[in-house]
């Protein structure tokens, strides 16, 4: 839900001329806390937030030349060939060019992958070409350009971008090098003063050695990353990029008001994102498969006076795999699913499940591993649709899927995943509005089926849920901060 207790938030800092007053401490911690939810955050919409967000032609009266720092989606995999893995990139042509077209020195930035043991973290060499090769331009990549010991944009950067022609694009190496970066993921409440004091020396450090302006094309950056979220707050100017606005003007609002979601996969905190699209009330019907749907499958059989075996998905001896439910998800399933029945909604849950050893098997026992639904949930799920289909008499209402059904990347799992892709196709050519919600559903979408078989596949998995579900996207909150 985007509902929460009211504050506001302004970054500290006011105009001086062409002087930026540095943004203080307490305003990052503020942001922060409010990130972390620990503060209350402001009761806002969506669309709320998004009106409060400048666009990108709120630039258009500055000068050629000015230094744009713009936060970019470059979390991408690039093929050998233009079109390979570089959606993301793509994403990024317009707002690219518009500030190319201005003069503009841009200076992209943003993160690749995630820190892994005994691997080092990838580089941007092969982005930073790749979007030159997409805007027809040369692009630099800037490495080594933090100071880690005192938080600061290294001189040589400043130098760098002072003697760039108008115009340039250059690329920021890998953010996520910098320990800095991801610093607030695990950091506890008595470590938000210290950090807020170290972000705060960074954003204003972009400030005074990058750009004054900051624009965010990076749709799927919603992890509450640090100077990738908190340096807004610091500049002069902010704007969202084209293609995030149209993303969250467009398809994103189709979404709230989707009348069938598939939901899957094996995050069980999806089940809050679950949550907050049934309240908002729209939603008759809910098809759920995989680890999360053991949640909701053990919480029906209770409310009916039954109980059904999770395996070892509910044994706390696997409590730190990422496939197990604790107590208090069924507990929220049963809350879920009696206030869901209550106002109509139907839950189409598995029948039957593909165990380890391949068999096939309607109840399982403790120590059974569910990696797949069964042929029976897969027919299930075909009748349900069929009769969605005709009940929606030719309207084109609204269809949100997320997920897999299983551990789709091994052959002998994928049955379900790619059954149920085909089914995508078939109400996308009934006339209904089928959106795919990004992550590991969207890569079941380019391995099983078309791009045309759905009416739009987002690039971003985890910031379209946060939009739709339980919690705002950090980037927004961060952006109408820094706007205010
Ligand atoms: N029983 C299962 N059901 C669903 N996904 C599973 C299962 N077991 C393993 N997985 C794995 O979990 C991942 C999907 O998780 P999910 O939460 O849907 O990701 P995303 O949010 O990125 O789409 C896939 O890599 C899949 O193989
Ligand atoms: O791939 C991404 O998001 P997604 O898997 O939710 O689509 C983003 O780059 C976010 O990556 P992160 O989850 O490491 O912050």
């Amino acid at each position: 839900m985007w509902s929460f207790g009211y504050v506001v938030l302004s970054a500290a800092r006011a105009f001086d001329g062409e002087n930026l007053m540095p943004l203080a401490a307490s305003k990052t911690l503020s942001l922060i806390k409010v990130l972390k939810g620990i503060a209350p955050r402001e009761e806002l919409s969506l669309a709320e937030y998004l009106g409060s967000i400048p666009k990108l032609d709120s630039l258009s009266s500055l000068p050629s030349g000015t230094p744009v720092l713009v936060r970019g989606d470059v979390d991408a995999k690039v093929g050998a060939e233009l079109g390979e893995g570089d959606i993301r990139l793509r994403s990024m042509k317009s707002t690219l060019e518009f500030g190319v077209k201005k003069g503009f020195k841009q200076v992209i930035f943003g993160h690749l992958g995630r820190k892994q043991k005994d691997k080092p973290i990838g580089s941007l060499a092969k982005v930073a070409a790749r979007i030159g090769k997409i805007l027809g331009t040369e692009v630099a990549l800037i490495t080594d350009w933090l100071d880690e010991a005192t938080f600061t944009i290294k001189p040589a950067v400043e130098e760098q971008i002072a003697a760039a022609a108008p115009g340039s694009v250059l690329v920021l190496e890998n953010v996520r090098a910098y320990d800095i970066e991801t610093v607030l993921w695990k950091a506890k409440d008595d470590a938000l003063a210290p950090i807020a004091e170290n972000l705060t020396t960074l954003a204003n450090s972009f400030a005074e050695r990058v750009a004054k302006v900051y624009v965010n094309e990076a749709l799927s950056a919603g992890s509450l990353d640090a100077s990738s979220t908190i340096i807004p707050l610091a500049m002069e100017k902010v704007a969202l990029g084209n293609y995030i606005a149209s993303e969250f003007e467009g398809p994103m609002m189709d979404c709230m008001k989707a009348k069938m979601v598939i939901f899957s996969g094996i995050k069980i905190d999806k089940l809050d994102d679950l949550d907050a699209m049934i309240q908002r009330g729209t939603i008759s019907t809910i098809i759920s498969a995989g680890s999360l749907a053991m949640a909701l499958k053990k919480a029906d059989a209770q409310l009916s006076g039954g109980d059904f075996c999770l395996g070892v998905t509910e044994d706390p001896a696997h409590s730190d795999k990422p496939y197990y439910i604790p107590p208090d998800r069924i507990e929220q399933a049963k809350r879920m699913i009696a206030a869901g029945k209550a106002q109509g909604i139907e839950f189409v849950l598995p029948v039957d499940f593909k165990l380890a050893d391949e068999s096939v098997v309607t109840t399982m026992k403790p120590g059974d591993q569910q990696f797949d639904i069964g042929p029976g949930t897969i027919a299930h799920f075909q009748e349900r649709i069929g009769q969605f289909i005709a009940a929606q008499g030719g309207k084109p209402v609204g269809v949100f899927h997320n997920g897999v059904f299983g551990m789709f990347e091994d052959p002998r799992f994928e049955a379900g995943t790619k059954a149920f892709i085909a089914e995508l196709n078939r109400m996308t050519k009934a006339g209904l509005k089928v959106y795919v919600g990004g992550g590991e559903g969207g890569t079941a979408l380019e391995r099983y089926g078309q791009p045309d078989w759905v009416t739009h596949c987002f690039t971003a998995g985890g910031t379209v849920l946060n939009a739709l579900g339980s919690e705002p996207v950090p980037y927004l909150v961060a952006l109408r901060a820094a706007a205010n």
